[in-house]
């Protein structure tokens, strides 16, 4: 099913304007007064991109394109330039691309949210669950944080200002909560289940176990689920974002990708390396606090907000 889509293009713009002024804007800077990008400038560019979060192996791809298409084409300009960097970092990002739908044939759509502590899970479930129940799906959530008493509490609250269900007994152990809001779920007809959990760290052995716990207690009751394990990661983490998607993957198979907090943070870059290194698609970003402020991820209108045009 086609899912109806978030993106509000002011906001994405208005909340990359950080990591515009730390990439794009640094880029026109080292290019303004310059009738041609020529080899020295080639340089000073390359620096730019790897001081930048994007990581420095694709910094050098990129400048190295930029030299091969300059051979060839002889359009030295710096409006040239600017497009080639548009198509490179849009190629990127296409490289782990979803087409947004989910499969309903089997319901319900299981989506467990993992993530270290304070990266935005939370507020992330609540966010998706409005972003679908606009959809016009039904909605459980699973309060599987039973580690924070006010973790739960929090989780209500968003439960309702999104409208939707929430089973939350908190004295119980995360996988019994999973259980019970899948088992509350085939009751009433429930298209989306999001499971909320704790927030962890790689090194607390027995809460990444615990994760399994929940998995495994999830498709023993529906064989096809989780349908999606989504690992939600702090944007303004920077580079540690991508250190911590391949600890969590010594544990599980994050399927995709939230990144929280791209409003107010420089480090925004970092979404280049993710998808080209980890190669698991980015499925939403979040730009503000608000419920109305978890975006769905496009490459297209990301590089165009990052460019500002
Ligand atoms: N500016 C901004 N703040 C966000 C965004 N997403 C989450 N936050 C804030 O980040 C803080 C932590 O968010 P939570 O959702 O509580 O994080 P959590 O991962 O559930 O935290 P734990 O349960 O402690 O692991 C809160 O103050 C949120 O308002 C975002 O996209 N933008």
């Amino acid at each position: 099913m086609k899912l109806f889509k978030n993106i509000n293009f002011g906001k994405l713009k208005e909340g990359l304007s950080k990591t515009r002024d730390n990439l794009v804007n640094k880029i026109s800077e080292t290019i303004s007064g310059k009738a041609k990008v020529d080899e020295e400038t080639l340089e000073e560019l390359e620096e730019v991109l790897i001081t930048s979060d994007i990581g420095s192996q694709i910094a050098e791809e990129i400048i190295e394109k930029a030299r091969a298409l300059f051979k060839k084409e002889s359009d030295r300009s710096v409006d040239n330039f600017k497009k080639i960097i548009k198509e490179e970092l849009e190629a990127v990002l296409s490289q782990a691309k979803t087409n947004g739908e989910i499969d309903l044939s089997q319901k319900p759509y299981v989506i467990v949210i993992i993530g270290v502590n304070g990266s935005g899970k939370t507020t992330s479930v609540g966010k998706l669950a409005y972003n679908f129940k606009r959809s016009g799906l039904k909605v459980k959530i699973g309060s599987a944080d039973t580690f924070r008493a006010a973790a739960n509490d929090q989780l209500e609250i968003w439960a309702n200002k999104a409208g939707v269900d929430i089973i939350s007994t908190n004295t119980k152990e995360p996988s019994a909560v999973a259980f019970d809001t899948i088992k509350a779920a085939q009751k009433d007809g429930t298209d989306i289940v999001i499971i909320d959990t704790a927030g962890r760290l790689h090194t607390q052995k027995n809460l990444m176990d615990e994760l399994n716990k929940i998995h495994r207690v999830i498709n023993n009751l529906l064989p096809y689920a989780p349908n999606e394990i989504l690992m939600v990661l702090d944007g303004t983490a920077g580079q540690n974002a991508v250190r911590q998607v391949e600890e969590f993957e010594k544990y599980t198979k994050p399927t995709g990708i939230i990144i929280t907090k791209l409003d107010g943070t420089a480090k925004g870059g970092v979404i280049f390396r993710i998808i080209s290194e980890k190669k698991i698609p980015v499925k939403y970003i979040g730009v503000g606090e608000g419920i109305e402020d978890l975006q769905d991820f496009s490459p297209k209108e990301f590089i165009e907000a990052m460019f500002g045009n």
